[in-house]
């Protein structure tokens, strides 16, 4: 958090919100946004699709009629691409040379023709958010109710957690 409040300090200051034009320049909150996007996604399927006709894919026999749909979640949870899938490192999606690296297996919204219809308004709403929160407050959770793991509850979304943070201003 600290990381991110600095980089919103350099960039956007304190007189105004951060705007989408600040994106480009604001890496390691952009990062920090789509490591979140992978390592605990809000859909970790997709919607139910179904094939249209007899389909082969990478050797396996699809009829037509099947209902398919596919684990976003295994993609980005992936050891054989990710390496260390379980590990919060927001690091992984900036370039040596500070830039920030778009990795095309970060895949929240689906893929395809069928992918999420409301990706754009989604990228930018929680971006802004996001980095207003950062901008304003400084996050801590309430000791008092202990959050043991970040596995979630899986359903058709992968909800928290249950937890309590404090919200300080910082401002
Ligand atoms: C962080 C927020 C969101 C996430 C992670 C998300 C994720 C997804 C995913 C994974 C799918 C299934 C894609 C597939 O089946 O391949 C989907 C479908 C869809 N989403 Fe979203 N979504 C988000 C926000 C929104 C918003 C804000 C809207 C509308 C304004 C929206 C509208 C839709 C629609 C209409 C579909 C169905 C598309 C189709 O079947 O052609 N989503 N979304």
């Amino acid at each position: 958090m600290g990381k991110i409040q600095q980089e919103l300090d350099n960039v956007v200051g304190n007189v105004r919100l951060p705007s989408m034009n600040d994106r480009t320049k604001l890496v390691y909150t952009d990062a920090t946004q789509t490591e979140v996007f992978r390592y605990r996604g809000s859909a970790p399927l997709t919607v139910p699709h179904k094939a249209l006709r007899d389909t082969k894919l990478q050797g396996f026999r699809i009829p037509a009629g099947t209902v398919v749909m596919n684990n976003l979640y295994s993609v980005h949870m992936d050891p054989g691409y990710w390496g260390d899938p379980e590990t919060f490192r927001p690091e992984r999606f900036i370039n040596p040379d500070g830039s920030f690296r778009k990795d095309e297996r970060v895949i929240p919204f689906g893929k395809g023709r069928r992918s999420c219809l409301g990706e754009s308004l989604a990228r930018m709403t929680t971006f802004l958010l996001f980095s207003s929160l950062m901008q304003h407050f400084t996050f801590s959770l309430d000791p008092a109710i202990p959050v043991t793991n970040t596995d979630g509850k899986m359903g058709f979304t992968l909800a928290p957690p249950d937890f309590r943070v404090f919200a300080k201003a910082r401002l």
